[in-house]
Formats: structure tokens, sequence, C-alpha cells
């Protein structure tokens, strides 16, 4: 039988003990931890406990369930193990993935969304056993790509709402319908007003799946309690002018709000949710760049919240430009030497170069010279060109990264000057897309790259879905050869370069970091989520890739690692809130106990409060 931890069995009393120990038989390892040991206390019976996907395990229920839930005689009698569920299920994923092709050209991604949405539908737990088992396959189905093709098709593929919707119409209720929410406890939200959704733009309600697949991955990977996340859509309209003269567009049909009556929507949705559920991690998702800095701005100081794309991404990209650095041969500290040329000066692209001038001024000694010269490593080209001081009507968010004229001379460059003629003229270490132009990066801009005064030039094609990549790993490895180190936004496979050799894709993705900046912010129960709290997510997973595998061109992690990466990333959350004194503790580790941990014991602690798709005993009570 497999052993238990020391800590873990600490915190539990021996007829637990005994449970734990059948788990263990049933289960992989990993997914036994204590907070799948809590019994779950139902206040309904019967054919109520089947038609819940939080409770309902079909036909896993024992006999014994049967009886206690009043159940028996409701399913079929012959009752099942999780695994063999599991088993059936996978095979008739496979049949009906076979026969259900979504169109002449494509494969299967909406008929294999459609048939796990199903699952979702009706039995959570199971849903998230097949979905860890095989992250790497369904990751890119509930999760970008596909997802943004599900947004596309919502109106088509919409059978049981899922999460809560706020709209302008309901200005003045959102205090009371935050209530009619079942569960009294929510640890993440992610909320998105679908205004920018992956680089298909505004798709208005639609923009939900965004949120839900988000917390499909802070359940899969951070083992989030799928019973205490909730997505939200606030409807404040849409400018998208196909779906305003839809008749199966399922938001409503007016355009946007603006200003203040945009922003008070905001603030009421947040004070409502803050209100019933005050410890709740409010994550912003695909507002549009003119919203997502003033936003995070007006509540990073009052509430638990952070928007990913903004931070996440700037995270995922801090580490992808280390590992770059690294795989050159080269310390991290001289990572204020590289030369990085960005392509898109949105929410993401400026949240990177305001992160990551930030860590390179601090290796360079945190002071005005510092940031100077941080400042001066980045070219930032949007629709328009070049960014300079000369442009007319600057955007305050990329001001502060406009070439200086006194700069602009002796590199023979002028305001909007093009991508490919800033990438000859600076000769970059990277250029890094988040632009939402697929092929971006053409042949020309590829061909210029190969001046780079990098030994391994680095290409972040960094823009979703698919298409919108700049460029693919096949366009990148046939022109800069082998030494490339190449990331993209959404997944693509390795590319053979024959003679055995591997261009290697790595997934640039904020998944990397959003659901350990939201786990590490619950367990530490910080009341902020602080800048420092962000770099040590980004730092632990610059860290992560060993130098063997940096070297080979690998610098993010496969999918496959994306629970134990996130494990880590949010044990440095933890720790940081705690050295920044902004640890409250959570549940009955309080802020004194968690200081106390060591970085082991913190890693241990983290692990064990994650949830795992285990069936907990069902205790039922009638109040
Ligand atoms: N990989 C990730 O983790 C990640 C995270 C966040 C966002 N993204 C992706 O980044 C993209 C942009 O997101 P955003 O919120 O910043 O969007 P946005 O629309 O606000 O910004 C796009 C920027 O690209 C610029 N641009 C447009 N055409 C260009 C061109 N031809 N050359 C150079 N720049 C051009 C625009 O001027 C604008 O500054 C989206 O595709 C999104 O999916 C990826
Ligand atoms: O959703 C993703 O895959 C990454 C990012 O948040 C995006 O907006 O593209
Ligand atoms: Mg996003």
């Amino acid at each position: 039988m497999a052993s238990i931890s020391r800590n873990l069995r600490r915190s539990l009393v021996p007829d637990r003990l005994r449970r734990l120990h059948l788990l263990l038989s049933q289960h992989p390892r990993e997914y036994v931890t204590a907070e799948c040991h809590r019994p779950v206390v139902l206040h309904k019976r019967g054919p109520d406990i089947l038609h819940d996907p939080w409770f309902n395990r079909g036909t896993a229920f024992s006999m014994t369930e049967r009886d206690r839930l009043g159940l028996r005689g409701l399913l079929p009698p012959n009752v099942v193990s999780s695994q063999q569920q599991i088993d059936r299920f996978m095979l008739d994923l496979t049949r009906l993935q076979k026969y259900a092709r979504d169109g002449p050209s494509d494969t299967y991604p909406l008929a294999k969304w459609r048939i796990l949405n199903r699952l979702h539908d009706r039995n959570e737990t199971m849903y998230y056993k097949v979905l860890m088992e095989n992250i790497e396959e369904y990751a890119p189905i509930v999760y970008t790509p596909t997802v943004g093709l599900v947004c596309q098709n919502y109106s088509g593929l919409f059978r049981r709402p899922r999460g809560m919707y706020f709209s302008s119409e309901d200005r003045g209720e959102m205090m009371s319908m935050v209530y009619n929410w079942p569960a009294d406890q929510v640890d993440m939200i992610v909320v998105t007003d679908g205004s920018r959704i992956l680089g298909l733009g505004d798709l208005g309600v639609h923009g939900i799946g965004i949120a839900i697949g988000k917390l499909d991955l802070y359940v899969a990977a951070a083992g989030i309690n799928p019973q205490r996340v909730l997505p939200v859509m606030i409807d404040v309209g849409t400018n998208n002018e196909k779906l305003l003269k839809d008749p199966l567009y399922l938001g409503l049909q007016e355009h946007r709000l603006e200003g203040d009556e945009y922003v008070s929507v905001i603030d009421e949705f947040m004070e409502a949710v803050f209100t019933r559920w005050p410890n709740v991690i409010v994550q912003f998702e695909d507002f549009q760049t003119k919203w997502a800095f003033r936003l995070l701005q007006r509540y990073r100081k009052t509430y638990r919240m952070f928007n990913d794309d903004v931070q996440g991404t700037a995270g995922v990209a801090i580490a992808g430009l280390l590992g770059a650095v690294r795989a050159q041969g080269r310390p991290m500290i001289d990572f204020p030497k590289q030369k990085i040329v960005v392509a898109g000066a949105g929410s993401a692209g400026i949240g990177v170069v305001n992160a990551a001038s930030r860590t390179m001024a601090r290796m360079l000694g945190n002071n005005e010279v510092a940031f100077e010269s941080a400042r001066s490593q980045f070219w930032i080209v949007d629709a328009h060109g070049l960014i300079t001081e000369d442009r007319a009507d600057i955007d305050p968010d990329a001001r502060p990264f406009a070439r200086r004229k006194a700069e602009l001379g002796h590199q023979g460059l002028s305001e909007g000057a093009s991508l490919v003629e800033v990438v000859k003229k600076v000769k970059p270490d990277v250029v890094l897309g988040l632009s939402a132009v697929g092929g971006l990066f053409s042949k020309e801009v590829l061909e210029a790259l190969k001046d780079s005064s990098s030994s391994r030039p680095a290409i972040f094609a960094m823009s979703n879905p698919t298409k919108n990549a700049e460029c693919t790993p096949g366009e990148a490895f046939e022109i800069l050869g082998e030494k490339a180190i190449f990331a993209s936004g959404s997944p693509f496979h390795d590319v053979d370069l024959g003679d055995g050799k591997i261009g290697h894709s790595n997934q640039g993705n904020n998944m990397y970091l959003f659901p350990g900046i939201g786990l590490g912010t619950l367990l530490s129960g910080a009341r902020v989520i602080s800048d420092g709290m962000l770099q040590a997510a980004a730092e632990r997973l610059a860290s992560y890739m060993n130098e063997e595998e940096v070297l080979q061109g690998i610098i993010y992690p496969p999918i496959s690692r994306i629970r134990d990466i996130t494990k880590e990333v949010a044990a440095a959350v933890v720790r940081e809130a705690v050295a920044e004194e902004l640890a409250e503790g959570y549940r009955d580790m309080d802020a004194r106990e968690l200081a106390r941990l060591s970085e082991e014991e913190t890693i241990e602690y983290v692990k064990t409060n994650m949830w795992s798709p285990v069936y907990p005993t069902m205790i039922y009570k009638t109040d």
C-alpha cells in the first residue's frame, strides 16, 4: 500500500486514515490529499443529486450510498468503480470523435468539446479526472485554441447555463443577485466583459467560454475545488456589428456602455461579489486594453484581484525571456543586455514591457539610471509602426517606452518605422509578438533576424488562437535553423529538423502562471496581489526548467507538468506573501504558522490543499 506523508497523516483522525488507505488503493497517489478527503454534506436526496453535476457520480454510487441518499432503484444495479466509468467514457469519446467531424477541412475539436461539455454538465468529478489524465490532448480543447472557436459558435453550442451573467440591465440589483448562486463559498472568479476574446475581438456575451476554460485549468492545474469556482460574464453590450444583428445572439443587442457608466457596472459587480464572498479572488480576463489597465489600477490596492492578460502574460514572458538568455549559455543576470523588439502595444504587449523592464532594472541596481538603461532595451512596434516620442496622440501606457529622438538618428530609425526595418537596424536578440496578427513575423522579418546579435535568436509568437500566431515553429526553424528558440501562445507540434534533431515548440501561455497565482493567493490569505508575489511566480517558472532542457531550447514545461509547476508557483507566491507580511492565513493555518513553514513544508501545504477528482464521502442532512 502506498505510504502517506507525515504532514498528511498528522491532519487526519484514525477512521479517516482507513478511508485514505482505501482511496490510495483506488487512485493515483497524487490525487489523494486531505482536501479530497473532507466529507461533503448534502441537503438534497434522490433524483436531485443525480441531476447535480457537483455531486452526481452515476453508476459509481455504492449500494450503501444509494440507500443513504435515496438512490436505490434510480440507477442500473451494477456498481462500477470510478476507473471503470472513465474507461467506458473514453471508449465512447473515441468512437464519437470518429463520427462527428466538424467540417470538411477541420478535424474534431468542436466535436470533442461538445462531448466533454456534456460530461461536465452531468458529473464534474469525472469530467476533471478525464481532463487531468489526458491534459495534453484536452487542454487545447477546453482551453486555447478551441475555446476561441467555442466562443465564436456559442449560440449554437449553448445547452445548460454555467456561471453568472451580470448585465447593464441589472444595475442596482447585483448585490441581491449574487445570492442566487448556490455555493456559500467561492474561491475563484474569472470575469470577462467579452470585449477582446483571445485575438478574435469583441465576442460579447459569448465570451463567457473563456472564463469557463480558464477555470477548468484552475481546477485541473491548481486543484481549486470545482464547487468553488465561478465564471462570470459582464454584459455591457457589444460593438460587434454582426452580433448586434444576429437573431441567435444570446446577449444584449446594444452598443457597449462607455465612460463612467461602464465603470459603475464593474464597481457594482466587485462590491457585490466581495460582500458575499470576502475571500474570493477575481481574475480579470480578456478586457479590451483601454479598460484592462484602468480597472487594474482602480481595484488592485483594495481587492484580491489581478489581470491575467497584463500580469499573468508578463510573468510568463519574463520566464521565457530569461530561458532564452540561459539557452545562449549565459547567466540570467545578462538579461539587461538583451535587445527586445515587441510587436503589439495592447494590454499584453505593454504589460510585458513594463514588467520585463522592471526586472532588468532590478538586476541593474533599481535606480533611475537602471530604469533608463532597461527602457532603452525595448523597441515597440504597433499597427502604426515603431512608437517614438514623435508620435501624436501617444497612448499614455506606451509613452514611457517611446524611443527617444536622440536615439533614433544613430539607429537610422524614425517614427512609424516598419517591423522589418526595426529588426534590420536593431538586430534584436528577441522578437516578441502580442499583436493578434497572424503571420506578422513574415519571411522578411525572420530573414532579418538572421543578423541578430544573439547566438540563439528567440521568437515569441504569443498571439492566440493558432491562426493569430505571428509565425509557426516550422517557419521559424526553416529560416533561422536549429539554434532558434521558439515559443507560441497556442500549442504547436515540435519540428523535425532531420538528422535526429528537433526544433522545440514551447507554449508560452499565461496558463503556466495564473493558476499558481490564484492558488498561492488563496492559501496565503493575502489581501492583495503585490508585484512581488507576481515576480516570485515568474521567477519560479523561470527556474523550473533545468540547464540541460534550456540548452536544448526547452524554455517552458510541457503541459503534462502543469499541476506540478502550478504547485511550485503557488508555494513561491505564498512565501512571498508571507515575506511581505501580506499573508493572513487560510482555514486553520494562521499567518504565524505559515511564516514558520520551510520551503519544503510550504510546498507540502499547497499540495495537501489541492482538490483531486476523487468521490468524497457524502452525508445527508435535512435542513
Ligand atoms: N500567450 C499568452 O499568454 C497571451 C496572453 C495575453 C494575450 N495574448 C494575445 O495577445 C494578443 C493581443 O492582446 P491585447 O490585449 O494586447 O490586444 P490589443 O488588441 O489591445 O493589442 C494589439 C496590439 O497589436 C498592435 N498591432 C496591430 N497590428 C499590428 C501590426 N501589423 N504590427 C504590429 N503591431 C500591430 C495594435 O496596434 C495593438 O497595439 C491577442 O491575440 C491575445 O490572444 C496572448
Ligand atoms: O487565453 C489564453 O490562451 C492566453 C491569453 O489569456 C489570451 O488572451 O490570449
Ligand atoms: Mg486572456
